[in-house]
């Protein structure tokens, strides 16, 4: 099969998934689909016996799934998803259908069934496209279902019941998973293993194919019938404006779709042949006609999403700058014409953007007007307790600029805040350069913003109760500083960090009774001696600094160090897949602004143990952040 199924023809539509399997979510992302994940909230409680056969028993249950989503999504938003896809899987035996297990008797019960024999394993598929007219919620209905014959061994007492106390059958239908340890007791499948574990995804594909790209009356002759097309390209208009969320609307035989040439994948559906086609007969054209569903090229949307993404970026900073969002916080939803004449701008324009907003889930469109989803209440409102607004603006008035220079720091090999912000890279943080008290606080706010995301988790990484006093070296507003108070009622926290910063620290103090222990201190970590402390705090700071640099920071950290006193080290790392990603992007921003570099886990480790820390121990913060403690060894 193409790794370009047809499945991207969802790519452009809000999809939800109503199933709360984690099997249906790993298939469905694993094939490329994006989507959020509702689980319905749907009984499954049919009457069996109503139903010519056990597989319209799964269909309708399936159906009823996604119905119940799309129907509170719409009432809940008045704007039902485009598309809902539910299922329900059964296994039948001997006329029985068998469901979940409710207890481990009943796992017994359905299990021994099971016992040498061949069962049948069905799953319904629901594919609900919602459309909302005048308010009221309207579907078109897709659905179908898959069979695949299981035969299993006979199972042992001991066997059957080692297998239940494991654990796994009470989740699955018939109680097992073929996926899993459930896999030991099958003796032959007939066709699909994926229908087994919870989804026909192939069936699925071919379904969507039906659906959006019904054939011309003219080309049923020549259409592959059991193959899966692959997918329109984002030239197509219809996706891209959002008018092509309605499947099978093609008017057959209409020409539509030929504005984009013979070869336009899913114009004229893609699977048909080409040697009828005299406009593409014996032209290059007509080898690239010719391709198939198997031979056409895997479709880019990872790739796009890289392309375009700068657009969304600035979209969301555009938003944030004219303070959307702090406009719709805590009112009744506006319409886009009060929101166009408060932030004074084109209203055509503005409804665009508040679409867009709305598009990527950080507003929320009734018919009443739009509103700010909870993400947008959360962080980007720009007074809010966790507010990333000042990230966000010092994103677009200063990384932004830096970031159009790339190419020369790389062609170059050195950063470029002269080129884009006419300053020295070493006096983007220091005082030499004095800021506006604006951009001081921006960025302050931005970086308050951002620490106070992982504060909590890189505070509780490590025990550190037995710590009465802690330094946080360039700890800024003091963010982490605050969680560490919260967290250790006994620890005295000192932020040191330059003038500038501390300057401005105070807008940042917080109210609660940990302000006690928390105190600033002026300095510069590379000149001044460091304020006495049992354990010291690098958060962040390393990855900024040319190598010689590092080596002079740690240098002066271990030398304020007592022995059996610590270091706690806070960085992304390279050598974590997830991590890398960040860790890697950081690399870029370094390079544009600074003289820094990021390390792997074992390069931070050797750093620590170089300069007298030992027993390093790293956890795992969030997704990408690295949590190094390290004890300071006697000299
Ligand atoms: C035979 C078999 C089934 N399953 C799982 O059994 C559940 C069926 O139950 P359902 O009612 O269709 O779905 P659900 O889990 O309750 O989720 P929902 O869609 O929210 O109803 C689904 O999970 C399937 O993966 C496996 O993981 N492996 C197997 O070999």
């Amino acid at each position: 099969m193409a790794l370009c199924p047809v499945v991207g023809k969802l790519l452009h539509k809000r999809v939800v998934l109503a199933s709360a399997s984690p099997r249906r979510r790993e298939i469905l992302s694993n094939a490329g689909v994006r989507f959020e994940v509702v689980p319905s909230r749907f009984k499954e409680k049919l009457n069996k016996a109503s139903f010519s056969a056990p597989y319209a028993y799964a269909v309708e249950t399936a159906k009823q799934k996604a119905l119940d989503v799309a129907s509170r999504m719409h009432q809940k938003d008045l704007r039902a998803p485009d598309v809902v896809i539910g299922a329900d899987t059964i296994v039948t035996v001997g006329g029985l259908i068998l469901e979940k297990p409710v207890d481990k008797q009943d796992a017994y019960r359905m299990l021994s069934s099971l016992s040498g024999k061949e069962h049948s394993v069905f799953t319904g598929v629901a594919i609900v496209h919602c459309y909302s007219r005048d308010g009221q919620l309207d579907t078109d209905i897709s659905e179908f279902y898959e069979e695949t014959k299981v035969k299993f061994s006979e199972l042992s007492e001991e066997l059957l019941w080692e297998y239940i106390h494991s654990g796994e059958p009470m989740d699955k239908a018939g109680g097992y998973g073929i996926q899993a340890l459930g896999g030991m007791l099958v003796e032959y499948i007939h066709g699909d293993f994926l229908n087994v574990v919870g989804f026909p995804l192939n069936h699925f594909c071919k379904k969507l194919a039906e659906l959006y790209y019904p054939p011309k009356p003219e080309d049923v002759q020549r259409v592959k019938h059991d193959s899966i097309p692959t997918v329109d390209t984002f030239e197509n208009p219809s996706d891209v404006e959002g008018g092509g969320s309605e499947p099978a609307q093609r008017n057959p035989g209409s020409g539509e779709g030929e504005g984009w040439g013979p070869c336009a994948p899913g114009a004229g559906g893609s699977l048909v042949e080409a040697e009828g086609d005299p406009r593409a007969r014996g032209t290059k054209e007509a080898a690239k006609c010719n391709r198939t569903a198997e031979t056409l090229p895997p479709f880019p949307a990872d790739l796009l999403e890289l392309i375009e993404g700068f657009k969304a970026s600035k979209a969301l900073f555009t938003a944030c700058k004219l303070k959307v969002f702090d406009l719709l916080r805590d009112v009744a939803p506006q319409k886009a014409v009060d929101i166009a004449g408060n932030v004074d701008a084109s209203l055509y324009k503005t409804e665009r953007l508040l679409d867009f907003c709305t598009a990527v889930g950080i507003l929320e469109k009734t018919e009443q007007g739009y509103s700010n989803t909870e993400l947008a209440n959360l962080y980007l409102v720009s007074d809010s307790e966790d507010s990333l607004h000042s990230f966000i603006m010092r994103n677009n008035d200063h990384t932004w600029n830096l970031f159009t220079h790339l190419e020369f720091a790389i062609q170059e090999g050195t950063s470029q805040p002269r080129r884009a912000l006419g300053k020295e890279a070493e006096d983007l943080f220091q005082d030499s350069h004095p800021q506006s008290k604006e951009t001081q606080l921006q960025f302050m706010r931005a970086m308050h913003g951002l620490t106070r995301l992982t504060a909590h988790q890189v505070a509780t990484a490590f025990n550190l109760s037995w710590f009465t006093s802690a330094c946080d070296l360039g700890g800024c507003t003091g963010a982490l500083a605050c969680k560490l108070a919260q967290e250790y009622p006994h620890l005295q926290v000192t932020v040191l960090d330059l003038p500038n910063v501390m300057e401005h620290a105070s807008c940042f103090q917080p109210h609660g009774p940990e302000a006690a222990q928390i105190s600033f201190v002026s300095g510069d970590f590379f000149r001044d001696s460091l304020p006495r402390a049992d354990l010291y705090i690098l958060s962040r700071i390393l990855h900024d600094l040319p190598d010689d640099r590092v080596h002079d920071l740690l240098s002066r950290v271990s030398g304020s160090s007592k022995p059996g006193g610590s270091l706690l080290l806070v960085e992304a790392v390279l050598d974590d897949e997830q991590a890398a990603r960040v860790s890697l992007m950081q690399s870029l921003n370094t390079l544009v602004q600074t003289q820094g570099r990021q390390r792997s886990r074992g390069e931070y480790r050797r750093l620590l143990q170089q300069h007298g820390f030992c027993d390093v121990q790293v956890a795992r913060v969030g997704d990408t952040l690295d949590v190094f403690l390290g004890t300071r060894a006697a000299p």
